[in-house]
């Protein structure tokens, strides 16, 4: 019965995409509609084929609900290098010109490739390493398979879906010329309904947990789910100029508008790219360290106090402009609270390796672990520092920024992740051990060199660029001219360049060494069984 409500939904839709495809005002829309009516239409003949087969019984539903998992590992190593390769690419754009090439004008110039790349590394990377280690934690910190049956499988098709029509819409042009949140409207609303499947699964599997504690890890990738879906409908809130077109109006105007962009922008990195990331540390690094979570009181402390701060402290994006200053100070105060409960979060990280340290000379995958809680450390010093108004009226608008931007997101987000696919995927797909530790040693040392040359100059061409600026003479004219600037900063844009090389080369190695470690490793003996909660 249900396969025929399928039928029917994927008929409709298919039809409804051709006609779409058909009356397209814009290019991007129009692909997009041929996108999903194939999507659709392979769905509808897929479903058919599998209605009604005689000797077709549902498999009975053992143990965890893995195979997403494994899905979502993969997927998370592949978006990692499409992003990093299309953010080493812009950095060399910027440091010359002319890879902005004459026939790829329109398509593949900076404009186009810069979303794409911010995309493809927190979205596509980051979201599928959030949702397959979610499922992965949630499963086994409730000793309970996944909620709702087929659902994973439709949030991790969908969740990629949506990335596809992001990513070809950018190169496309069709943008809302929101950062972070550049996808129009329709998009959009697929990714609402993907991400409200996400929370019922997630908070499905919760509620039928066989273990009467929610482990804290759960606390934080919840907080990210139900964060994300309210600061994704409000800050999207627009209305299409037609149902035949990706081009749609914003609600908000002026000010408001921006204030909105910006309360969403710096909670996407305060939950997505900070919570979700908190609920990896604290099931990832015990597990690797084989020790118990330093202090649970203080992770509890920490959680209340990091999701009432974090909502307040948006304001720091929008310093000297048209908000009103009572704004901008409310976002400097609590941005600089925040400082706070971000390092009773590195804390309670680091001091799980208290009685372990020794771990740190003998097993690569802790050192990664431990240095992207550091990386957490110190960006959210800096954040709290940037936001003080003086020290952001020479921060804002230089490279200072991209430096602080990336030593969170290489530094935190990327070796977190690093880590937590090196402990995966032996155990994903029942191996005793990675292939190489060395390979792993490799990618450690290639990453964190990287992210040193990256953050070490945008500081310099940041605090440079700033001071070249403000400079003026005894008359009190300006001494630099823009283009004094941006001449002044090509070497540091070549080292970021390699660093960028570096960090790439560095995950490629890695995407080698687990795709051995499935290929060759010798395999375990047993499988896990679905009790007791791990
Ligand atoms: C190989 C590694 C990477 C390189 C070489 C790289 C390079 C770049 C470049 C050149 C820009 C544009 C800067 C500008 O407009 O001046 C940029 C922006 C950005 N990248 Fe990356 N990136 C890398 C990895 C990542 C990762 C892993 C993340 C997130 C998880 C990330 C997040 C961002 C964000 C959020 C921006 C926008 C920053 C802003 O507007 O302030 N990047 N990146
Ligand atoms: C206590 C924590 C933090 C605070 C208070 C903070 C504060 C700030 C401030 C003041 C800016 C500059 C705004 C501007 O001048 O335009 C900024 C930019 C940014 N930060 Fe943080 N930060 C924190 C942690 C982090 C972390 C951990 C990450 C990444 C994982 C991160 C990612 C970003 C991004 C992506 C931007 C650039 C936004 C844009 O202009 O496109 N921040 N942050
Ligand atoms: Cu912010």
């Amino acid at each position: 019965m249900i396969n025929y409500l399928k039928l029917a939904v994927l008929g409709v839709v298919t039809l409804f995409a051709a006609i779409a495809a058909n009356y397209a005002r814009d290019l991007a829309y129009m692909v997009h509609a041929i996108i999903i009516m194939i999507v659709a239409g392979g769905l509808f003949l897929w479903t058919l084929r599998n209605t009604d087969e005689p000797g077709k019984k549902l498999a009975v539903e053992t143990g965890y609900m893995d195979e997403v998992v494994r899905y979502g590992v993969i997927a998370t190593a592949f978006w990692g290098v499409v992003g990093f390769l299309a953010g080493t690419f812009i950095a060399f754009q910027l440091a010359f010109p002319a890879l902005n090439f004459d026939w790829a004008e329109g398509y593949a110039n900076f404009g186009r490739l810069r979303p794409l790349h911010t995309s493809a590394v927190i979205f596509a990377f980051g979201g599928n390493a959030l949702i397959a280690t979610s499922f992965y934690i949630v499963q086994r910190t409730s000793a309970t398979r996944l909620f709702g049956g087929n659902a994973a499988w439709f949030v991790f098709w969908g969740y990629n879906l949506f990335i596809i029509l992001a990513a070809t819409g950018y190169l496309l042009g069709a943008t809302q010329s929101k950062e972070y949140a550049e996808p129009e409207w329709y998009v959009d609303w697929w990714l609402t309904i993907v991400w409200v499947v996400y929370l019922i699964v997630f908070l499905g599997t919760i509620f039928k947990r066989k273990e009467k504690h929610i482990y804290v890890a759960n606390w934080f990738f919840l907080s990210f789910i139900v964060t994300v879906a309210m600061l994704h409908v409000v800050n999207n809130l627009s209305i299409p100029v037609s149902i035949w077109g990706s081009k749609s109006v914003q609600l908000f105007s002026g000010v408001q508008d921006a204030m909105t962009q910006w309360w969403y922008g710096h909670n996407a990195v305060g939950f997505f790219l900070t919570a979700g990331f908190l609920g990896m540390m604290y099931y990832f690094i015990p597990k690797q360290a084989e020790r118990p979570v330093y202090s649970y009181k203080l992770s509890i402390i920490h959680f209340w106090a990091l999701i009432f701060l974090y909502i307040w402290a948006g304001p720091h994006h929008l310093h000297y402009t048209a908000l009103p200053d009572w704004a901008s100070t409310l976002g400097m105060v609590f941005s600089i609270i925040l400082w706070m409960p971000s390092w009773g979060g590195m804390i309670n990280g680091l001091m799980t390796l208290s009685g372990a340290w020794d771990k740190l000379r003998t097993d690569p995958v802790i050192r990664m672990m431990v240095i992207s809680v550091g990386f957490y450390g110190m960006s959210t010093f800096e954040g709290p520092m940037m936001s003080i108004r003086a020290v952001n009226s020479l921060s804002h608008y230089t490279d200072w920024t991209i430096g602080h931007v990336h030593s969170g997101a290489l530094g935190w987000n990327g070796m977190i992740t690093f880590g937590a696919l090196y402990f995966l995927v032996p155990k994903l797909w029942n191996k005793e051990r990675l292939y190489s530790l060395t390979l792993v040693s490799w990618h450690f040392w290639l990453a964190t060199i990287g992210i040193i040359l990256y953050a070490a100059s945008m500081w310099v061409t940041g605090i440079m660029e700033g001071l070249m600026w403000r400079e003026v003479d005894a008359n009190g004219f300006l001494v630099n001219s823009f283009a004094d600037t941006v001449g002044a900063k090509f070497p540091m844009y070549v080292a970021r360049g390699l660093g960028g090389v570096m960090f790439l080369t560095g995950a490629l190695i890695m995407c080698y060494n687990l795709w051995m470690t499935v290929a060759k490793a010798p395999a375990k003996a047993e499988a896990t069984a679905a009790v007791p909660a791990e």
